[in-house]
């Protein structure tokens, strides 16, 4: 197997739509998904590297797994449904502090995902009636500007100037797996800026940190115990 240049790594709550968004860009089609347990990777061909896109499980049973999946990566895709208010609180309360194990120079883009089952509505909303039509469609739970919030949020957590790092319009995103639409600017978006991370970590030659793509099972002796 191809050894990766650098990590993308998908992170965000159950159901929000992380493997349907990475079956749509690699293999171009919207197919049912069985929610994830663990973690999955796949490998893309970049330029001349090799970066490794990581599906991790939403599920809360497997949370203690994500800084584990986070480490060194260049990039961490935080994704929410754009009809779930509470799956964009969860990026905040319980995503963010995976990514501690990322690279320093990590970036980070947040995705609303599932803009195919809803609208921006233009009416102010009913109090009463939070879930009401929009037109055809169920009225966006998740506006834009709260995705922007957020990433100016983490900003402030990594300690990071606005200055230094892509503006939060350009690194926040809407996107369907199911219609396709915006997925391949998404990821090829932040494809581009993971390579000169990817060039600066080879600079700086070999990762002091084990990536799990390099993991080999230990062979089990007799007793019953790992050689
Ligand atoms: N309408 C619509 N449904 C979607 C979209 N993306 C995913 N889904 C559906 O949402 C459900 C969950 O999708 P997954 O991709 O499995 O979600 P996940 O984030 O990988 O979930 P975990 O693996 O449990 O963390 C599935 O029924 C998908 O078919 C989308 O863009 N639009
Ligand atoms: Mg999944």
């Amino acid at each position: 197997m191809k050894k990766p240049d650098g990590k993308v790594v998908l992170l965000g709550d159950m159901n929000v739509g992380k493997t349907s968004l990475l079956h749509r860009y690699m293999e171009r089609r919207f197919q049912e998904t069985v929610s994830t347990v663990g973690g999955a990777f796949y490998l893309k061909q970049w330029g001349p590297y090799n970066i490794s896109i990581w599906d991790t499980a939403g599920r809360e049973q497997f949370h203690g797994l994500g800084s584990m999946y986070c480490r060194g990566a260049a990039a961490v895709i935080l994704t929410y449904d754009v009809n779930s208010l509470q799956s964009l609180t969860e990026l905040e309360e319980r995503f963010l502090a995976l990514t501690d194990s990322a690279s320093a120079d990590c970036i980070f883009a947040i995705v609303g995902n599932k803009v195919d089952l809803s609208e921006d509505c233009t009416s102010p909303p009913d109090e009463n009636r939070p879930g009401a039509s929009c037109g055809s469609k169920v009225r966006k739970q998740v506006r834009a500007e709260d995705a922007i919030a957020l990433y100016k949020k983490i900003l402030k957590y990594k300690m990071l100037d606005e200055k230094d790092v892509p503006a939060a319009e350009k690194m926040c995103f809407e996107t369907s797996a199911k219609t396709g639409y915006k997925v391949d600017y998404l990821f090829e978006t932040v494809f581009d800026m993971v390579v000169p991370i990817i060039v600066r970590q080879k600079a700086e030659g070999p990762s002091q940190t084990v990536d799990i793509t390099d993991y080999k099972p230990a062979k089990r002796t007799k007793s019953g115990c790992c050689a």
